[in-house]
């Protein structure tokens, strides 16, 4: 039986999403679409009569305005919300900035399919020459974290990331859960990718085929140990879900339509 329920929320679209490029650790705000999305999803979770105790954030921009927007749209303004670097989107290191139908045209449908879905591929890291070092090194909120700026991470594979979101799910977000609290995780694709292969214990293997779309909560109702009871359901209609995880996942072939 259900004791628990969580949601994990990748946040709306943001700027660089409707435009193909690695986002990841640069600070885009959601686009106009984006806004419409996050305010849908608190609609939507609204109508499911949904109320939030606690709700955790990165420290990225778009995952932030996403929480605000869901919670304005549910009335629930009031709710503590927490932010915390281990929640970021991946790292995705030297790729960042790059579009993806451009880097598939490149290197490989394949190669491209591997740095953005597997376990244990690592992107080339990040260096001082990259367009966008300066901007996320020297932004003042990597001085806030838990670990020096010079120990964050330059790269990242999934399992790197599942690595530096661990200690944060089980030493702050689990004591929350178990609290009986109803918990919000507005945070990105690739951490919630990871999170979900942790919780639902998904292979190395399966977690390749696991994508999620912006906007669309992700509810988990779990057992006492926090193990899931049922499938993890995305809210809402259905076929429009089936369509924008299609949509994510063509953006890494060469005629993904939003070069
Ligand atoms: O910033 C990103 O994710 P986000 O939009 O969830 O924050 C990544 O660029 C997502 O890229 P991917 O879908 O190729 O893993």
């Amino acid at each position: 039986m259900s004791k628990y329920r969580l949601f994990l929320l990748r946040h709306g679209e943001g700027a660089w999403n409707k435009e193909n490029r690695f986002c990841s650790w640069v600070d885009q705000k959601l686009s106009e679409d984006g806004v419409l999305e996050a305010q849908e999803c608190g609609k939507l979770l609204k109508e499911h009569g949904v109320m939030f105790d606690r709700v955790f954030t990165s420290i990225l921009s778009r995952s932030v305005q996403t929480a605000w927007l869901v919670l304005g749209a549910m009335g629930q303004e009031w709710v503590p919300v927490t932010k915390s670097w281990r929640l970021n989107e991946r790292h995705y290191g030297a790729l960042i900035g790059l579009n993806r139908a451009e880097m598939a045209q490149s290197h490989g449908e394949e190669r491209v399919r591997l740095w953005r879905r597997s376990y244990d591929i690592t992107p080339p890291p990040i260096d001082e020459s990259h367009p966008y070092f300066a901007e996320i090194y020297d932004d003042r909120r990597y001085t806030t974290c838990d670990v020096a700026k010079e120990a964050l991470p330059r790269t990242e594979s999934l399992k790197e990331v599942l690595g530096r979101l661990l200690p944060y799910w089980n030493n702050v977000i689990v004591p929350e859960v178990k609290g009986g609290h109803t918990v919000l995780i507005s945070a990105h694709g690739n951490s919630c990718r990871a999170l979900l292969k942790h919780i639902e214990n998904i292979s190395e293997t399966d977690i390749v085929s696991v994508t999620l779309p912006t906007g669309v909560p992700v509810l988990l109702e779990l057992d006492e140990d926090l193990r899931p009871v049922k499938p993890r359901q995305l809210l809402g209609d259905q076929a429009k879900i089936q369509a924008a995880i299609k949509k994510v996942e063509d953006q890494g072939k060469v005629n993904s339509g939003n070069k």
